[in-house]
C-alpha cells in the first residue's frame, strides 16, 4: 500500500444514516469534506449486498483519490480490489500486546481505542482513555506504522483526544476515526471539513513544538513581567473562577481569591456544571473531601471545561491516602485533560505509583524527590499539562522548561490548606492568562494563554504575599497567620513581586 493519509478516518455504517439520506449520498460528501480514508463496515448484509456497496463505494473513493479499507471480509476488499483490509475488533479495547503483534505482522496502521464510550448524560467515559492511548504510542516509536484513534471520538471531544493521545516521547496521532459525526449528519460535508481543519492544523503545530509548551526558553526577567501583567488583568477583569474544593478550606479559599481580585464560585453540584462552564474563567478540582456527588459533578464540570477550552486546575489532594481517591483521581484524568496538575511530593508520587515520598494523608514527609527538576518535567510530558510540585522548594514545569520558586514561608506549612489556596490563586492566573490570549477557534491548542507562567503567578503570589505576612507585628502565629495572609494578597503589589521573586529557570 502506498503512504496512507489517515488523518480523517471515516468508518461507515449505513445504520447510522439520518432518515431519507443516501448512503452514496453521504459518503461523495463526506469525501468532499476531506475524508482521507474510507472503512466500509456493513453488519448484517448478505455476501452479494456487501460486494455491490463496496464496488460502489471504491468507485466514489477512486473518483476522489481516496483508499477504500473493507472491515473484515478479505475475500471482499481483493474482489473490490480495495487498498486493504481492516481485520480485528474496531471498537473493542485493544490491548497493548495487540500493538506488538500487529507491528511484528507488519501492519500498515494501527487503530487504537475504543478512546471514548458511548455518550450518556453529557458524560463519555474513556475505555482505553486517551493518556491510554498516549503509551500505545510510544509502542510505535522507531516503526513506520501509523495509528489512528477510534471510539467516540466528535468535534466536541476532538481537541482533547489529539491533544492527551501524544505519548512523553512526542509521538502523535497520524489521524482519527469518525463514525457517527459523519455517518449520523445530513451534512457530511460540513462535518467532515469541519473535523479535518481541527487535525490538520493540530498535527501541523504539533509537529514544529509539542504544543504543551508556548515558549522553548523563558528568561527569568520574561517570567516576571508575564507575572505581573497576569495579576493586572485578574484585577482589572475580575474573572470568574468556578471551583470544587473541598469542605476544610472552601471559605478561605474563596477568600484568597477574592483578595487576589478574581470572583469565585464554588459549585459542586452535576446539574449545574453545564450553566457554569458558559461563564467561568476557569475550573479548579480538588478531591480533599471527596464524596460521590462531587465526582459526577467534577467529571462533568471537567468535560465542559475541555469543551469550552477552559483550563482546569487539578489538585489530587491526599491520593495516596485510599483506593477510593486514586481510582477516582485515574478516572478523572481519563475523562478530562486539566491544563495544571498541582500536588505535594507525595502526591505526585502516588499519582505516578512510586514510593520515593512517603505520605501521611493529605501531608507529604521527608525532604521529597531526589531530581525534583526530572520528576516534573517528565510528569508534564506524560500528563500533557503544567505540572507544579509544592513544598518548601516549588517546582513548575511545562515539560521543556523548569521554573524553581524559593519564595515562601515555614507559617504556610504550618495551617491547612495552604496548598489549596495555591490552587485557587493558579486557577486566577490561568483565567487571566486565557482573557489576555483570547480564544481562536482555528488555533488548535486545548486552552489559550500562557498556562506556564499563570502557574508560576499563581505560587508567587501567594508566597510572596505569605513572607509579607510573617513580617507583620500582628502575626504571633499560625491563627493570626491567615487572616494577615488574605489582606496580604489584596495588598499584593507589582513592585513587591518584582523584588521578592526568587526564581530560577531551568532549560534542558
Ligand atoms: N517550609 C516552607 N517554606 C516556605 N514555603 C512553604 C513551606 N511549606 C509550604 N510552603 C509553601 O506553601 C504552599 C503550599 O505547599 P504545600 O506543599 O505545603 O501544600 P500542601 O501540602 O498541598 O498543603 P495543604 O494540603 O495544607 O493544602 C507552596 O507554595 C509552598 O511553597
Ligand atoms: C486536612 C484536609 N483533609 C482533607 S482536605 C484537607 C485540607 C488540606 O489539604
Amino acid at each position: 500500500m502506498t503512504e496512507l493519509d489517515c488523518s480523517l478516518y471515516l468508518v461507515t455504517g449505513r445504520a447510522l444514516l439520518p432518515p431519507d439520506k443516501d448512503y452514496f449520498e453521504s459518503l461523495e460528501q463526506s469525501l468532499q469534506g476531506g475524508v482521507t480514508v474510507v472503512q466500509i463496515r456493513e453488519k448484517d448484509v448478505d455476501t452479494a449486498e456487501f460486494y455491490d456497496i463496496a464496488l460502489r463505494s471504491k468507485q466514489l473513493c477512486d473518483k476522489y483519490k481516496v483508499p477504500l479499507i473493507v472491515n473484515d471480509r478479505v475475500d471482499i476488499a481483493l474482489a473490490v480490489q480495495a487498498s486493504g483490509v481492516h481485520v480485528g475488533q474496531t471498537d473493542m479495547p485493544v490491548p497493548i500486546a495487540q500493538i506488538e503483534q500487529a507491528i511484528q505482522d507488519g501492519a500498515d496502521y494501527v487503530g487504537i481505542g475504543a478512546v471514548w464510550a458511548t455518550t450518556t448524560k453529557n458524560l463519555s467515559k474513556p475505555i482505553v482513555g486517551v493518556r491510554g492511548v498516549g503509551e500505545m504510542l510510544q509502542k510505535l516509536d522507531g516503526t513506520s506504522i501509523k495509528s489512528v484513534a477510534i471510539g467516540g471520538i466528535k468535534s466536541s471531544n476532538l481537541l482533547r483526544t489529539l491533544h492527551g493521545s501524544v505519548s512523553s516521547t512526542n509521538h502523535a496521532l497520524d489521524g482519527i476515526a469518525v463514525v457517527s459525526e459523519i455517518m449520523a449528519s445530513p451534512h457530511p460535508r460540513e462535518a467532515a471539513a469541519g473535523l479535518y481543519e481541527l487535525i490538520s492544523a493540530f498535527r501541523h503545530s504539533n509537529s514544529i513544538s509539542n504544543a504543551l509548551s508556548v515558549r522553548s526558553r523563558y528568561s527569568a526577567e520574561f517570567v516576571i513581567d508575564g507575572v505581573v501583567d497576569l495579576m493586572n488583568i485578574v484585577r482589572e477583569r475580575s474573572p470568574l473562577i468556578h471551583q470544587i474544593t473541598n469542605n476544610v478550606v472552601i471559605a478561605q479559599s474563596a477568600n484568597a481569591t477574592i483578595a487576589l481580585g478574581a470572583s469565585p464560585i464554588m459549585a459542586t453540584t452535576a446539574q449545574e456544571m453545564e450553566d457554569l462552564s458558559k461563564i467561568s474563567g476557569s475550573l479548579l478540582i480538588n478531591i480533599g473531601t471527596l464524596v460521590t456527588s462531587a465526582y459526577e459533578g467534577m467529571m462533568l464540570a471537567g468535560t465542559f471545561a475541555n469543551a469550552h477550552r477552559t483550563p482546569i486546575v487539578f489538585d489530587p489532594v491526599g491520593v495516596g491516602a485510599s483506593e477510593f481517591r486514586r481510582s477516582s483521581v485515574k478516572n478523572l484524568l481519563n475523562t478530562w485533560q486539566a491544563s495544571v496538575i498541582k500536588g505535594n511530593a507525595a502526591e505526585l508520587a502516588a499519582l505516578v505509583g512510586s514510593n520515593e515520598v512517603e505520605s501521611k494523608g493529605v501531608d507529604s514527609l521527608g525532604s521529597g524527590f531526589k531530581d525534583p527538576v526530572s520528576f516534573v518535567r517528565d510528569l508534564a510530558r506524560k500528563e500533557r499539562c503544567v505540572v507544579v510540585l509544592t513544598g518548601k522548594t516549588d517546582y513548575v514545569s511545562d515539560g521543556a522548561s523548569v521554573a524553581v520558586l524559593s519564595n515562601g514561608h515555614g507559617l504556610l506549612g504550618n495551617i491547612t490548606g495552604s496548598g489549596c489556596m495555591a490552587g485557587s490563586c493558579i486557577a486566577s492566573f490561568c483565567a487571566a492568562a486565557v482573557a489576555q490570549e483570547g480564544a481562536d477557534p482555528k488555533e488548535p491548542k486545548l486552552v489559550p494563554g500562557d498556562v506556564f507562567l499563570a502557574a508560576i503567578g499563581g505560587i508567587l503570589a501567594l508566597t510572596i504575599s505569605a513572607e509579607m505576612a510573617a513580617m507583620r507585628d500582628d502575626v504571633k502565629g499560625p491563627g493570626t497567620f491567615l487572616p494577615a495572609l488574605i489582606d496580604e494578597l489584596s495588598l499584593l503589589s507589582a513592585q513587591c513581586i518584582r523584588d521578592r521573586s526568587r526564581l530560577q529557570i531551568v532549560s534542558r
